[in-house]
């Protein structure tokens, strides 16, 4: 979601047609137990083998955890293609599809990806505007943030991301975008992946680079996993997924991987 790729796809609601067959399940469906009983934590199970934890990462590692829910996610993302080709970036061997402003989530959450929907909803109060004037130094911290609950914003962007080979599932390096607000969460679902954090490294790095680089964080992003970057992690740290250390989930009949990136914009 740099910022060439953030705005590729960015339909009007009324070019996606209406599918009168869906099932569609109430939002309000889903018990609270998968979210409730595994209350949102620090990153603190990054590997601890790897230098400092970032201060402001929110990850959990299984947050989906109901196999039917993950079943019905994984079925509303598989059938996102019948309504709307993704657009291939050759480039970056993935295939994106985004949707942006309230009322065209809200649309196509309704009728595509219920399910998945109400989880990102679940995540409203570790979300909020971006103040304008305020430079990213002074943004709040997550922690605060939980403390404070004052936001209650759910994001009005989500961007679908498509891995269809295990081989090609790397993503290069990057800083999402200012522009984007100050939270960006992340959902993977399917084929595991392994997410590599570097603080502030030379500028012509390569994600090949970064593996000899003692300071890299790595974040494993198994299927039903979040994590939520904000303040240091968000501006300060770059993040990608090294094609080399990804690997077929033997769990799973598929090496397919969706994350599902999902931000407030103004
Ligand atoms: O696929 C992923 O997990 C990461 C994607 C990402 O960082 C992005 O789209 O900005
Ligand atoms: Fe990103």
């Amino acid at each position: 979601m740099n910022q060439t790729l953030g705005k590729i796809f960015s339909s009007t609601s009324s070019s996606f047609p209406k599918l009168s067959k869906l099932q569609l399940s109430s939002l309000s469906a889903l018990s609270s137990s998968s979210y409730g009983s595994h209350p949102m934590q620090a990153a603190s199970i990054l590997n601890p083998s790897l230098h400092e934890v970032p201060p402001t990462a929110f990850y959990h590692p299984s947050f989906i955890s109901d196999p039917n829910h993950l079943n019905t996610i994984w079925h509303e993302l598989k059938t996102l293609y019948q309504h709307q080709p993704f657009i291939a970036n050759p480039s970056l061997k993935r295939s994106i599809f985004n949707v942006h402003s309230e009322a065209q989530v809200k649309h196509c959450a309704e009728l595509y990806f219920p399910t998945l929907y109400s989880y990102i909803q679940s995540l409203a109060p570790y979300f909020y505007k971006r103040t304008r004037d305020a430079s990213f130094r002074t943004v709040m911290s997550l922690q605060d943030l939980e403390k404070a609950k004052t936001p209650n914003i759910i994001p009005n962007t989500i961007q679908f991301n498509h891995y269809q080979h295990v081989e090609k599932s790397g993503c290069p390096l990057h800083i999402d975008s200012r522009g984007l607000g100050p939270t960006i969460g992340m959902l993977s679902f399917g084929n595991d992946a392994t997410m590599s954090f570097l603080l502030d490294p030379p500028s012509n790095y390569t994600i090949e680079q970064v593996q000899e680089c003692p300071d890299e964080l790595r974040v494993y992003l198994p299927n039903g996993s979040l994590i939520i970057l904000a303040d240091d992690i968000r501006y300060k740290y770059v993040h990608g997924i090294r094609n080399e250390i990804q690997k077929r989930n033997p769990n799973l009949d598929h090496a397919e991987r969706f994350s599902v990136v999902f931000w407030y914009q103004d």
